[in-house]
């Protein structure tokens, strides 16, 4: 039998030319690939690497002492912070021990930017005068979705008109109204510590803790007023319930965690930035969508709840910032404002409001507790304050009326110490050069980053003597005008904090109703760590024990 091979030659032949032409196509695939591949690690390489440390060189040559430059792949300065945290227990222990008489900024890298952080008050100056020639950079998308359309990232014309209309309600004339509910705060948190010290000589206290219990609910009381007086809530998966207030600062936070475990989002974030939520979301950033969506929805349905009762009529309009918004929107129709509006600006209020003004207060019992002495001098002011009076039971909290909150001098120096020696922000918050533009002798490229730097002022010790001393009589003198210049924790200019009056006014007000109840002992079993996190805060901070005080006027013979 013959057997033709010619047609199985001729399969075999077309099968090995099928492999070789698509070994090639391979081979070619792979160079592709590899190639692809090597050019992207050459442009991160580039603008992680190559890029600062040329502009650093560049900086170095012009600027010499002038700058110190902090280089660190990827997160820049942030990376000095997280280790001096592990190695000396304060994120900032490097900023305390660096100054010196030339030094005007830092120079850092953060992501594939470079940036200067100014330190020289005139260059700080002209950089907040010039803030508009700045803008915010994104942050992850609870960030944009929250305060967007609020005046913390309102482009300058909406910023203006924004900063306008909530100026009026931030007022010290007008915090005046609030007094009662900043009271009401102090005198709940107190009459708690009270019930707790019932069963216990004494008690151990979270500094800051128990601080942002107050000044949560005084932010959230000043914004909502009755429109709903318990706190609007949340129900989450488990069925559990919890305040809007608390769910903004979960969101946020989970948000900044999804791009840390979340690679495709981090990926798509760095190159779309608020807009990488529109394009293939991640389960992660599908859950964050409607948790937003969720805690939107609650504060619109209250919001036009109040806005109906409010056009039917007016004249009930509280003292509250939901009533002055909605008031504004209802007799003047091109007034601009919007629910969007409204809602972004509770977050941004409740946000910036609440942990800065706690941490400010925390710090401040953290060293009077260490200071007995400048604790019964605090302590001798309201009482002096207080006893002014003409009512029987002078010296009760309750008695405090806005006029004596001014009276409470040697307490407002506390509080201004503390916020020199651990002021919650720590520098401005980081913005981009939308043009080149000049500040001082420093040339800034478009889309360099800068910051002013607080703290490093602050701790400048030829500003302030001894600046890691807690001295709060280095205040009493108001004609220090180098101290002055260097101190601005609030930040300076038009974009200033808008809620300093009322910081400091919760401040004395919660300072005063803690001293004249409570003994603040030290808890010197705790190790002090000071971290940097979204603010300048104590990692632990069960930092003091309170313990109550008998005899309101044998105190007062005591301490006067
Ligand atoms: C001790 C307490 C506080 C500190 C240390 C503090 C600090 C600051 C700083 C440094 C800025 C400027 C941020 C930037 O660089 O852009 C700022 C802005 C702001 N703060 Fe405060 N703050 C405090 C309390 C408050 C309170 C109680 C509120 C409101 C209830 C508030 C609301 C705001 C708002 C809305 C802005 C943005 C202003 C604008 O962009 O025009 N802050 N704060």
């Amino acid at each position: 039998m013959l057997i033709n091979f010619k047609p199985i030659l001729i399969i075999i032949q077309i099968l090995i030319k099928f492999i070789i032409y698509h070994k090639i196509l391979m081979i070619i695939l792979f160079y592709i690939i590899l190639g692809i591949i090597a050019t992207i690690l050459a442009i991160g390489v580039y603008i992680l690497v190559i890029y600062p440390i040329i502009r650093f060189s560049e900086m170095r040559r012009k600027y010499g002492d002038k700058i110190k430059v902090y280089f660190s792949i990827g997160k820049g300065i942030f990376n000095f912070y997280q280790q001096d945290l592990i190695k000396k227990n304060d994120s900032l222990a490097f900023i305390r021990s660096m100054h010196h008489e030339n030094l005007k900024a830092f120079a850092f890298n953060y992501g594939t930017k470079v940036g200067l952080s100014f330190v020289e008050p005139e260059h700080q100056r002209q950089l907040f005068q010039n803030i508009h020639s700045f803008s915010k950079a994104d942050g992850p998308i609870a960030i944009t979705f929250l305060f967007g359309h609020s005046i913390a990232f309102a482009p300058e014309k909406e910023w203006r008109r924004q900063r306008q209309f909530l100026s009026k309600s931030f007022h010290f004339e007008e915090i005046k109204n609030y007094l009662p509910l900043i009271k009401q705060s102090c005198e709940k948190i107190v009459k708690k510590l009270d019930t707790k010290l019932l069963q216990n000589d004494q008690i151990e206290v979270k500094v800051v803790g128990i601080s942002q219990e107050v000044t949560s609910e005084i932010s959230y009381k000043i914004f909502f007023g009755s429109a709903s007086e318990n706190q609007m809530k949340i129900t989450k998966k488990d069925g559990t319930q919890i305040p809007i207030s608390e769910e903004i600062v979960q969101i946020i936070i989970d948000s900044f965690t999804l791009l840390k475990t979340d690679k495709l989002a981090l990926i798509k974030w760095i190159l779309l930035k608020r807009n990488s939520v529109n394009y293939f979301p991640t389960k992660g950033e599908k859950e964050i969508l409607i948790r937003l969506q969720a805690l939107k929805q609650v504060q619109i349905d209250v919001v036009t709840k109040r806005n109906e009762e409010l056009i039917k009529d007016p004249s009930q309009a509280k003292k509250n910032f939901l009533d002055q918004y909605l008031i504004e929107m209802i007799q003047d129709k091109n007034s601009g404002i919007t629910y969007d509006e409204i809602i972004s600006n509770f977050a941004a209020i409740y946000f910036a409001g609440t942990d800065t003004s706690g941490n400010m207060v925390g710090v401040a019992l953290y060293y009077l507790s260490r200071f007995p002495e400048i604790q019964q001098q605090a302590r001798a002011e309201i009482i002096k304050v207080l006893s002014s009076k003409k009512e029987i039971m002078k010296t009760e909290f309750s008695q405090l009326e806005f006029e004596d909150i001014q009276n409470l001098n040697f307490i407002h120096c506390i509080l201004k110490e503390s916020l020199r020696i651990m002021g919650p922000s720590i520098s401005s918050q980081i913005k981009q050069a939308d043009h080149n533009i000049k500040i001082g002798e420093f040339d800034i490229k478009k889309g360099d980053l800068v910051t002013a730097h607080y703290f490093y002022n602050h701790t400048n010790p030829s500003v302030f003597e001894n600046p890691d001393d807690f001295k709060p009589e280095r205040w009493l003198d108001s004609n220090n005008l180098k101290q002055q210049s260097n101190f601005s924790p609030f930040s300076q200019g038009p974009r200033s904090c808008i809620g300093q009056h009322l910081a400091i006014i919760e401040g004395k007000c919660l300072l005063a109703s803690i001293l004249l109840q409570f003994e603040i002992i030290p808890n010197t079993s705790q190790q002090v760590i000071r971290e940097l996190k979204s603010i300048y805060t104590f990692q632990n901070d069960n930092l003091v024990f309170f313990k109550k005080i008998k005899q309101i006027n044998q105190k007062t013979e005591m301490m006067i």
